[in-house]
C-alpha cells in the first residue's frame, strides 16, 4: 500500500435522469465530482491510502462531501470549511452518445479560495507519491501559487509526481497563459497523462511520438498519451508502445475515464508493475468508468480489477 498526497476542488454532481437539454431536465441523482476525487477514490478501492487537500463550503453539499470521502477511506484531515464562500456545484446531461454538457457553478467557490497556507499542516515523511492536475491551478491566483509551492516541497523531500493535464479552457483567462502554466508544472513531474487533443494543444505538435518528445526533452521521464477508445501511446526510459483501448459495449458516461486510466497507471507504477502492464490497468479502468453515471461509481475495488484483468468477465 502506498501513500498519496493529492488536491483539488470536489463538487456537489447531478446528473440528469432523462436525456435532452439541461433547461428541460426535472430531475437528478447526486453524486460528488472532482478530478482529484475520482482519481482518490479509485486509489483507496484498491487499498491504497489518498490524502486530499480541499476546502468546501460550510453549507450541506460541503458536509456531504467531506462525509462521501470519509466513506471511501480517504483522508480528509486536510479538508477545510469555509463559511464565506460555497460548495462548487455541476449538473450533467444524460446522452445516448457523445460527451455530455456539464454546467458548472464553482466561480469564486471555497476551494477556489484555498492558498499557500492549506500547506502549512502536511506531514511529507508519510507520502510516496504527488498526484496533480492541471484544474487547481486554474482556479485562481492563490491556488496557482499553491501548487507551484507544493510541487517545490515535494520535490525537495524527493517525492515522485504525476500530472494529469485536465484541460479546462473556461477556468483560464487565455489560452496562451494555460498551456504555458499547464506545461510549466508539467515539466517538473515524473508522469505525465495528457489527452491527446490536450497534448496538441499543449505542445504545438502533431502527433503522439512528438508531444512525448516535448516532455522529455524538459526532463519528464514517463508520458502517457490517452487516445481515447483506441487505448494509449506511451513513452518511458526509451521504450515506447500502445496498448489497446479495453472494449467497452455500452458507454454510459465519459466523464471520468482520464481519472481512471490515471488511477490505473499511478497504482501500477506504485505497486512496482512493468510500465506495460500499468498502462493495460489504466486502459481497463478507464473503460469501467465510461460504463456508469456518475463520475467515479465505476472505479473498481482490487477484487473486480483482478477478475477482469485475467479476461474472465463479460465487459457489460
Ligand atoms: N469508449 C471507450 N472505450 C474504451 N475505453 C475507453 C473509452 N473512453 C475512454 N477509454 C479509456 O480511458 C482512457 C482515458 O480516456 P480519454 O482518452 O477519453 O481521456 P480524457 O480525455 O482525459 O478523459 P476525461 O477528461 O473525459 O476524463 C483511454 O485512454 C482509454 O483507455
Ligand atoms: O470539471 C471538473 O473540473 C471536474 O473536476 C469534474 C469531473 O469530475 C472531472 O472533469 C472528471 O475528470
Amino acid at each position: 500500500m502506498s501513500k498519496i498526497l493529492t488536491v483539488g476542488e470536489p463538487m456537489a454532481l447531478f446528473v440528469a435522469e432523462k436525456e435532452g437539454p439541461l433547461e428541460d431536465v426535472e430531475h437528478y441523482s447526486r453524486f460528488v465530482a472532482g478530478a482529484e476525487v475520482n482519481f482518490s477514490i479509485g486509489m483507496s478501492r484498491l487499498e491504497h491510502q489518498v490524502t486530499y487537500i480541499s476546502q468546501v463550503g460550510l453549507d450541506p453539499f460541503g458536509k456531504y462531501i467531506k462525509k462521501f470521502l470519509d466513506q471511501n477511506k480517504i483522508d480528509t484531515s486536510l479538508v477545510t470549511f469555509e463559511s464565506n464562500y460555497g460548495t462548487g456545484m455541476q449538473w450533467k446531461q444524460k446522452v445516448a452518445s457523445g460527451d455530455p454538457e456539464v454546467h458548472s457553478a464553482r466561480k469564486h467557490s471555497a476551494a477556489s479560495h484555498m492558498d499557500v497556507e492549506k500547506l502549512a499542516n502536511i506531514k511529507w515523511d508519510e507520502f510516496d507519491h504527488l498526484h496533480l492536475t492541471g484544474i487547481p491551478p486554474a482556479l485562481s491566483g492563490s491556488c496557482r501559487n499553491m501548487i507551484y509551492e507544493l510541487i517545490k516541497e515535494a520535490k525537495a523531500k524527493g517525492i515522485q509526481i504525476s500530472f494529469d493535464t485536465n484541460l479546462r479552457p473556461g477556468l483560464w483567462d487565455s489560452e496562451e497563459t494555460m498551456a504555458h502554466v499547464i506545461n510549466d508544472l508539467a515539466f517538473q513531474a515524473d508522469i505525465v497523462l495528457p489527452g491527446i487533443d490536450e497534448g496538441k494543444l499543449l505542445t504545438g505538435k502533431q502527433n503522439e511520438r512528438e508531444i512525448a518528445e516535448f516532455y522529455h526533452a524538459a526532463g519528464v521521464k514517463t508520458v502517457v498519451i490517452k487516445l481515447g477508445a483506441k487505448g494509449a501511446f506511451t513513452s518511458s526510459d526509451g521504450e515506447q508502445f500502445y496498448t489497446e483501448g479495453y472494449p467497452v459495449k455500452k458507454v454510459v458516461d465519459t466523464v471520468g475515464a482520464g481519472d481512471g486510466f490515471a488511477v490505473g497507471v499511478v497504482s501500477g507504477i506504485l505497486e512496482g508493475l512493468p510500465i506495460k502492464e500499468a498502462v493495460r490497468r489504466g486502459t481497463i479502468i478507464g473503460a469501467l468508468a465510461v460504463m456508469s453515471p456518475g463520475d467515479n461509481d465505476g472505479l473498481p475495488d482490487r477484487e473486480k480489477l483482478e477478475v477482469i484483468a485475467k479476461g474472465s468477465v463479460a465487459n457489460s
